[in-house]
């Protein structure tokens, strides 16, 4: 899908930037309910414990016969300061990964929901120094590992090896960029891994099988394995083809697989697990509740329950 996105460059030059400040919200402990699980692995941290990266949690998760649960959410939508709950609240539920997406003008790969949430988020002013502000800040809290959602241009703006040594210094551990031209995937991955960073790359039902076996090699972390042609966006139901696809990968890799694109109720989890996948993601369902709330409260609590809904179907 990568080489089929062509890259734009037009990235919105953005109005007041929104400051990040946790002010609207007490701790999060007291905004959740009382009987919110926190994972014993958020209990047990102490400064000498660290947080697995992508590839060190499935292999926790394999060992334990357990699926990952990585949720995605746009930064910033409705404001950098829910993103900071959302984010301890996906958490808190017993997330394994979460994808933070950072907003773009131009997100050429995502459907309504998540363009729409990306167009709130910019107009609010997020700007990515604000994004790593509030990283900074909420990582440290935060037991499971991040991995940073991002088309190529802001990467380019940036710089590449500005950009990967930036977002490693405030604790992201991975990094999933779906434009990226496939001639300029290696050197992605190179400077990824040179500042320990986890390169997550995508296959697609039409990708070729030569060309998922290359994609596959070089993604670190795990496979992400788009389930549907076109946009991000829940589905009624999961392309069957998904299980078929998923063992031809396992052929290729003894990787970890983790499945994303159109995933919106508990049925799908289960059926997807049941498939054979490591790892289910959930985007749109997720940022439509938080972004389309009548509030920041409400929609982190519709966050909480809808989370805990779907781990629960999880093996
Ligand atoms: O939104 P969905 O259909 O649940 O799919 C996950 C998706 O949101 C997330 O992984 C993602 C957000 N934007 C993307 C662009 C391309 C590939 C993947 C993504």
């Amino acid at each position: 899908m990568a080489a089929a996105l062509k890259f734009t460059t037009s990235f919105l030059q953005l109005k007041k930037p929104d400051t990040y400040s946790l002010s609207r919200f007490p701790s999060h402990k007291s905004s959740l309910s009382t009987k919110t699980f926190v994972p014993m692995a958020a209990a047990s941290l102490t400064s000498s414990s660290r947080v697995l990266g992508l590839a060190e949690t499935f292999t926790r998760l394999k060992q334990d016969g357990k699926v990952a649960f990585i949720p995605y959410i746009t930064a910033g939508d409705p404001d950098l300061s829910t993103t900071a709950e959302a984010l301890k609240v996906l958490d808190s539920c017993g997330s394994d990964i979460i994808e933070l997406g950072v907003p773009y003008s131009d997100p050429l790969a995502d459907g309504p929901v998540i363009q729409a949430a990306a167009t709130r988020s910019l107009a609010r002013g997020t700007n990515f120094n604000a994004i790593l502000s509030m990283l900074n800040e909420v990582v440290p809290q935060l037991s499971c590992p991040i991995a940073l959602f991002t088309y190529y241009n802001p990467i380019l703006k940036r710089g590449v090896e500005k950009f990967m040594s930036t977002i490693k210094d405030v604790g992201v551990h991975g990094l999933v960029v779906p434009d990226v031209p496939l001639e300029e995937t290696e050197f992605l991955r190179k400077e990824a891994l040179k500042h320990k960073l986890e390169l997550v790359l995508l296959t697609t039902p039409t990708t070729p099988t030569d060309r998922m076996k290359a994609i596959v090699e070089a993604s670190e972390g795990f496979v992400y394995l788009v389930s549907a042609i076109g946009v991000t966006g829940a589905r009624v139901s999961i392309n069957s083809r998904v299980q078929a696809l998923i063992q031809d990968i396992k052929e290729a890799t003894d990787k970890p697989v983790a499945v994303g694109f159109g995933i919106s109720k508990p049925e799908h989890v289960k059926q997807i697990a049941g498939w054979g996948a490591d790892g289910v993601i959930v985007g749109s369902a997720m940022v439509k509740l938080l972004g389309e709330a009548k509030s920041p409260e409400e929609g982190l609590k519709e966050l909480e329950n809808f989370t805990k809904s779907l781990i629960s179907a999880l093996p």
